[in-house]
């Protein structure tokens, strides 16, 4: 992280930005298929890029709450919890205001907010595992405030068993940690510019996610494409290679058709880039 400009930033100021700036990085990458890019709206019919970002700054104010919180409580307890949940359904509020009432960023703020909270607590010790591991420990402490869900992920996990973005961070973001991340490096270190490696790494997650945003718009066959057509761009060489990008484009078309959008994805790869810089934080602030 560049942070000579920002010395004079406080340490939760530093992490609002690196949770903002992956969120709208992961806005912009493109092409990612199905999703809100640089091309349009994808599968959507009620999102662009500009309420992507939009959303993505409102969200700044509980980002930085988020690690004054936890750098104030400077340990993992319900009371931290209770505290995160009471600020990230505050963000969540701000979220709908800013963009008239659409969804855009919840499955980020419970990401995100957690790793950002994660940071907070040990700046020092902002190795990925590390980082994961903290968030996971705050996730699994219950919120007795959290209202009883009667989202659409909580409806796929009725309907299929499938516990979403609860259990992701639940289990230390396994999916992130053991192919997202991997992946980007991997493209990096292959010679892949960093678009292609990202939208590898993308690839590489919706690959293995359940993701509950594509459960919930077009059922298990929307998952099953989702997972193999990923499968097939990464095992045809990846989105830098010619034949990777000819299975990008067919994974879009049949993810389109389906009404399916990796949303739970997209959110992934924002705390995968959150993480991927915020090692830089160790010892700078
Ligand atoms: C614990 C919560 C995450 C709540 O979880 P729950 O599953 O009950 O709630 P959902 O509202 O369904 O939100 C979960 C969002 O997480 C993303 N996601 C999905 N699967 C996964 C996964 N396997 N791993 C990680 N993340 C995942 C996904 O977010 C994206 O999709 C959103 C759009 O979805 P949606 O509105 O359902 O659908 P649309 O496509 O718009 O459908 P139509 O209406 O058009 O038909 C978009 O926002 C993406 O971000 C899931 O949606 C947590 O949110 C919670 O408890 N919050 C309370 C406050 C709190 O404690 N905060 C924590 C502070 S650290
Ligand atoms: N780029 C994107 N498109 C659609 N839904 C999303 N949720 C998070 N990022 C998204």
């Amino acid at each position: 992280m560049q942070l000579r400009e920002a010395r004079q930033l406080s340490l939760a100021e530093q992490l609002a930005d690196l949770a903002v700036e992956a969120l709208i990085d992961e806005a912009d990458l493109t092409p990612k298929p199905a999703l809100v890019d640089r091309r349009g709206s994808g599968a959507h019919r009620d999102l662009s890029l500009g309420l992507m970002h939009a959303s993505a700054l409102a969200l700044w104010p509980m980002f930085r709450e988020m690690a004054e919180a936890a750098g104030e409580a400077g340990a993992i307890d319900q009371p931290l919890r209770e505290a995160l949940g009471r600020i990230g359904r505050d963000g969540e509020a701000q979220m709908l205001a800013t963009t008239g009432g659409v969804n855009t960023h919840r499955g980020a703020i419970w990401a995100l907010g957690l790793l950002v909270a994660a940071a907070a607590l040990e700046p020092d010790d902002c190795i990925p595992a590390a980082l994961a591991l903290r968030a996971a420990r705050i996730a699994l402490i219950e919120d007795r405030q959290a209202p009883t869900p009667d989202s659409h992920g909580a409806r796929m996990a009725r309907r299929y068993g499938a516990r979403g973005a609860r259990e992701e961070a639940q289990l230390g973001f396994p999916t992130l940690l053991l192919h997202g991340l991997p992946r980007l490096q991997a493209s990096r270190a292959a010679g892949a510019g960093e678009a292609h490696a990202r939208l590898d790494a993308l690839l590489a997650i919706m690959a293995e996610l359940v993701d509950t945003c594509v459960l919930w718009r077009s059922g298990l066959p929307g998952l099953n494409s989702m997972q193999r057509g990923a499968r097939a761009v990464l095992d045809a060489g990846g989105c830098a290679s010619l034949a990777g990008r000819r299975r990008l484009r067919l994974l879009e078309a049949d993810l389109l058709r389906l009404n399916a959008s990796p949303g739970g994805a997209a959110d992934l790869l924002a705390a995968c880039l959150f993480i991927d810089r915020v090692g830089g934080l160790s010892g700078s602030h």
